[in-house]
């Protein structure tokens, strides 16, 4: 079952016309499904039964109202900044349900993640479990953490978004792992709680995650050896979504294999930090089009959302298929869809083939996830509105920029 249907010839978010949408709040705009986000969230839920947890990976889209609906769905909270602590607790969101991750957390993030009592750190390196040892100290009190190794499996993702491999920034390499964690158990101010990796984003196959589980479990009987036992394990975010033809597996099958092979560890819970797999198909970026333009051997469609507004096809040539909110009889064209911005990069679409015209409104869909969230103001573009859609009722859940948005903060000089 979809929200976004087509009905009587014009798509659908839930009950809502994205004409309408169009209309109330004008282009572009992303819209997202509060059911679509409920739903997807519940699968993780279902799959996962206490102990086990998912912790939403609050990047992927961050917008205060979406994390409230998840905190109302008593979801925990994968964050990675002082920013995004601070937006969860804004949104409802409750300090122990957060973990934290991020290879340079600094002194003032971490003190602000102690101060306010988060759930536990996933430390990135030697030297951050230093520093939060440090702090805990001075501030008496204990900062549960766990280690992120990194496993060095191949999560078969586009370059940019993998992060398990031996050369990326993220994680502690497995071979310093033990001495690591022997030298947090030393510290006072510490309590060693579980293990930690995040192989990449977009994985279309449960293979590479179980490689991972099985280095993870191969760390964790070893310390055991040492007198080190772990709680959970967390292998992290990751599952991807259907944006083209990409076939990933069913959230409930990807979990099941996880969970199977965790059978012999009774002891151990296992946590999931979903980003993509929660927002992604449950948003669309909603587009006009201004001009239709031929230079004699291309065509380009040239629509009022641009790079600023979506990065993804720019930064990864990632695909978002593109659709014509009303179905229409105008000529089809094969040509780029393209933004505003003055960047050759600057395209939603390459060899799209639409039946289009100037004026008419196009979705872009699978925009939820990492779309208002790596957006900009490049081109002093005011950042596009964000609109939830609940059945027949839409509600504005972060306004279209002004220019006052876009430039405060900024000051004149004096003269001269
Ligand atoms: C540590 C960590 N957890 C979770 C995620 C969420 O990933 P995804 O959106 O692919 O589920 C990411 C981003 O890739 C991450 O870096
Ligand atoms: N921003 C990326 C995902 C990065 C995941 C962050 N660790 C994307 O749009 O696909």
């Amino acid at each position: 079952m979809s929200e976004f249907q087509e009905k009587n010839g014009v798509l659908h978010v839930e009950d809502i016309s994205l004409e309408k949408i169009a209309e109330t709040y004008q282009t572009p705009c992303y819209v997202y499904s509060k059911h679509a986000i409920i739903r997807n969230w519940q699968a993780f839920q279902h799959a996962l039964p206490a102990p086990h947890r998912a912790f939403y990976a609050v990047k992927a889209n961050s917008n205060l109202a979406i994390l409230q609906v998840l905190a109302e769905q008593g979801a925990g909270f994968d964050v990675v900044s002082g920013g995004e602590i601070a937006r969860v607790l804004r949104a409802g969101g409750k300090a122990q349900d957060i973990v934290f991750s991020g290879v340079a957390k600094s002194d003032a993030e971490i003190r602000y993640a102690l101060d306010v009592g988060i759930g536990q750190f996933n430390v990135e390196s030697a030297a951050e479990l230093e520093r939060i040892s440090a702090i805990a100290a001075e501030l008496k009190k204990t900062a549960r953490i766990s280690l992120r190794v990194n496993p060095d499996v191949d999560a078969k993702t586009h370059p940019y978004i993998a992060t398990g491999l031996e050369d990326n920034k993220f994680g502690i390499p497995m071979a310093e792992a033990i001495g690591t964690y022997q030298r947090a158990a030393e510290l006072p101010a510490l309590e060693v709680v579980g293990a930690d990796c995040h192989i990449g984003s977009q994985l279309t196959e449960t293979q590479p995650f179980l490689d991972a589980l099985e280095r993870m479990l191969r760390l964790v009987d070893e310390l055991a050896e040492h007198g080190i036992p772990l709680r959970h394990i967390d292998m992290g975010g990751g599952l991807g979504v259907t944006y083209q033809d990409e076939q990933p597996p069913a959230v409930a099958d990807y979990i099941a294999a996880l969970l199977a092979r965790l059978q012999d560890y009774p002891h151990l819970s296992l946590y999931l930090e979903p980003g993509r797999a929660i927002v992604a198909n449950a948003g669309v970026l909603l587009t006009r089009v201004e001009y239709l333009k031929s230079n004699g051997f291309k065509h380009f469609i040239m629509v009022d959302a641009g790079m600023n507004d979506l990065l993804r096809p720019s930064l990864y040539q990632a695909h978002h298929d593109i659709v014509n909110v009303r179905a229409s009889d105008a000529p089809v064209i094969t040509g780029d869809v393209v933004g505003p911005v003055c960047e050759t990069g600057d395209f939603l679409g390459q060899q799209r083939s639409l039946a289009v015209a100037a004026g008419d409104l196009l979705a872009v869909k699978s925009a939820g996830a990492y779309g208002f969230a790596m957006s900009s103001n490049y081109n002093s573009r005011p950042r596009p509105p964000e609109v939830l859609i609940a059945g027949d009722q839409s509600y504005l859940i972060r306004a279209r920029e002004t220019m006052d948005d876009v430039w405060r903060g900024e000051t004149l000089v004096p003269k001269g």
